[in-house]
């Protein structure tokens, strides 16, 4: 199965389009693991247990694991995945962004040390920098197009006046990630919850690709606004439904610290459960 078959499989297991984000900070860890930098597994495996179900795919960020030296508990944890929730597919979210011999050693740590289903990149250094991933076939890459920080309008939200059509850079990322940059078939791009105006036009330049949607939870991000403007039935000319591609929506520290107590998994579950139904609801009325 590719990335996109299990993006679609757990979709529909889990009736989902809730991704969690695993980005453990021991300073934040409930009182009997806190600041214990060799429980981030421990900490993240409970996550994991507590909202297998309820999920369209997982994303740690490497790091959280890297910052700590936690690199051999992000392979338990990969491993731990694979073992206890193999439905879900995994996106690691690591944004490089490099000249091509070194994005070979970048895909080979994704995908080959990791295992991961997907990976986060940074297209700043265009063609030649995100081509090393595709070679893998069936994996997926989420190239960032309209991040959710304030700062993304720095550069994203420029206008390339050399470009026909003069578009936004952000537009532009979405065109060619649509375009003759999906060599494999396998593209996705990030876009913040925190613009939903901005999710509507990438969908429109971008109908079938994944779109991974950060920023609900601790961002503010609204998760109604955010299904409202990224996915849709369409129907076609000859009326049949055809529907875009597929949103993953990722929350994080809302989901990971909804209880500082021993009870953090229990509470990380009903937080979870609540947000796939805030966007299951979402779906329907759209
Ligand atoms: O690529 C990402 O995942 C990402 C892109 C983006 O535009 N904004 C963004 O917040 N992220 C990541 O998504 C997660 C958001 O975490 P919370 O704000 O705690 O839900 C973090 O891991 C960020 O690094």
């Amino acid at each position: 199965m590719n990335f996109l078959d299990q993006l679609g499989a757990a979709e529909r297991q889990n009736q989902s389009l809730l991704c969690v984000g695993l980005d453990p900070d021991p300073a934040r860890f409930p009182a009997h693991l806190k600041n214990d930098a060799s429980k981030i597994y421990d900490f993240c495996a409970a996550i994991v247990d507590a909202t297998a179900d309820l999920v369209i795919a997982f994303k740690p960020q490497i790091a959280y694991f890297a910052a700590h030296r936690a690199e051999a508990q992000l392979e338990q944890l990969m491993a731990h995945m694979r073992r206890t929730a193999p439905q879900v597919p995994i996106i690691l979210d690591a944004k490089r962004g490099d000249i091509g011999s070194t994005a070979e050693q970048y895909a080979i740590e994704a995908f080959e040390r990791y295992g991961a289903d997907a990976v986060t990149l940074s297209p700043f250094m265009g063609l030649d920098s995100v081509q090393p991933y595709l070679k893998y076939h069936g994996k997926g890459a989420f190239l960032l197009c309209r991040t959710s920080n304030p700062g993304g309008d720095d550069f994203q939200n420029q206008r390339l006046a050399s470009v026909p059509g003069q578009p936004l850079l952000y537009e532009h990322i979405a065109r060619l990630a649509q375009g003759h940059w999906n060599i494999n078939g396998q593209l996705g791009l990030v876009v913040g919850a925190t613009y939903p105006a901005e999710i509507e036009r990438v969908r429109a330049l971008a109908p079938s690709l994944p779109l991974l949607i950060p920023g609900v939870g601790a961002q503010g991000g609204d998760a109604l606004a955010t299904v409202k403007a990224g996915w849709r039935n369409q129907r076609a000319a000859d009326g049949t439904a055809q529907t875009t591609g597929p949103i993953i929506v990722n929350s994080s520290r809302a989901i990971l610290y909804a209880s500082a107590g021993g009870d953090f998994a229990t509470a990380a579950r009903a937080e979870a459960f609540k947000t796939r139904d805030v966007l299951r609801a979402a779906c329907q009325a759209a």
